[in-house]
């Protein structure tokens, strides 16, 4: 059963006198366990679509689903106690909170849905070996690397058990050791089952996904498979679509 589903979502801002249209039409399904990355020029309207998608923002027409519910027009005590319970989120930014060890910054989700502390540290244990985070949960973000803070994000979101991680340009700030690394632990999290929605800008990012979705002008424009390709070959066939992408008038979508 299709895990998530948009259905013409229309976005359409209206900044002043004027009107922009963010999203045209986006129509799409995602099934559970996918990893799916959303690529496109700046201003194509990919935040958009991952706001709408987390609750974030509200679409202007169209429906949208998980899991089976529906998050058209969710009012926004129950959008914010929705993304507490079934949303993870990783920023390009972190967003980690300067004033609270790591270890309580990764447990913050869970004292807003008051879990007792017994059941927080059952699941940080495991998570905090995986991420390699365990001596660094004691310390202040300010006193870790920008790798090493990313990694505490992923386990804030990680820690609820979400039933999607979204990611916005979660390899943004990190160099490229850093951002390999959290690719790969991207890529594990996903193979034990988890749903993965990640925008970036950056094809060797989208290369660890499963699919990547191209948006532009508000729609989807085209979308490739890996399928059983390495990752080297899709890496290319993503260049090859971003470049299709750059170069075309945008009044013919690219044939996959
Ligand atoms: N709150 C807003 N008010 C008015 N226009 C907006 C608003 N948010 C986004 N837009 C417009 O909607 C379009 C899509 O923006 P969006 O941020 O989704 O693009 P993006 O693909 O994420 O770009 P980038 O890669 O630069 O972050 C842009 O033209 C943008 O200027």
């Amino acid at each position: 059963m299709a895990f998530l589903t948009l259905k013409h979502i229309q976005r359409i801002f209206e900044p002043g006198n004027n009107q922009v249209v963010a999203l045209k039409d986006i129509s799409l399904t995602v099934d559970a366990g996918e990893y799916v990355a959303i690529m496109g020029e700046s201003g194509a309207g990919k935040s958009t679509l991952l706001n709408i998608i987390a609750t974030l923002d509200q679409a202007s027409s169209g429906k949208i689903t998980l899991n089976g519910r529906d998050l058209t027009k969710l009012p926004e005590k129950a959008a914010a106690q929705y993304r507490r319970e079934h949303l993870g989120f990783v920023f390009q930014n972190f967003n980690l909170l300067d004033s609270f060890n790591n270890q309580d910054n990764i447990f913050l989700p869970l004292v807003l849905a008051h879990t007792p502390l017994q059941e927080m540290q059952r699941r940080l244990a495991p998570l905090a070996q995986q991420l390699m985070i365990t001596k660094l949960l004691a310390r202040y973000p300010y006193e870790i690397s920008g790798g090493q803070r990313q990694r505490i994000a992923v386990a804030r979101a990680l820690i609820t058990q979400p039933e999607l991680l979204l990611a916005d340009e979660p390899t943004g700030a990190l160099d490229s050791h850093n951002a390999t690394q959290l690719l790969k632990l991207f890529a594990q999290v996903n193979q034990a089952g988890q749903t993965i929605l990640l925008v970036t800008h950056s094809a060797a990012t989208a290369s660890y996904s499963r699919r990547t979705l191209f948006i532009k002008d508000g729609i989807i424009y085209h979308e490739l498979y890996r399928g059983t390709q390495s990752q080297t070959q899709y890496l290319q066939k993503i260049n090859t679509s971003l470049t299709a992408l750059m170069t075309s008038g945008g009044e013919e979508n690219v044939k996959a």
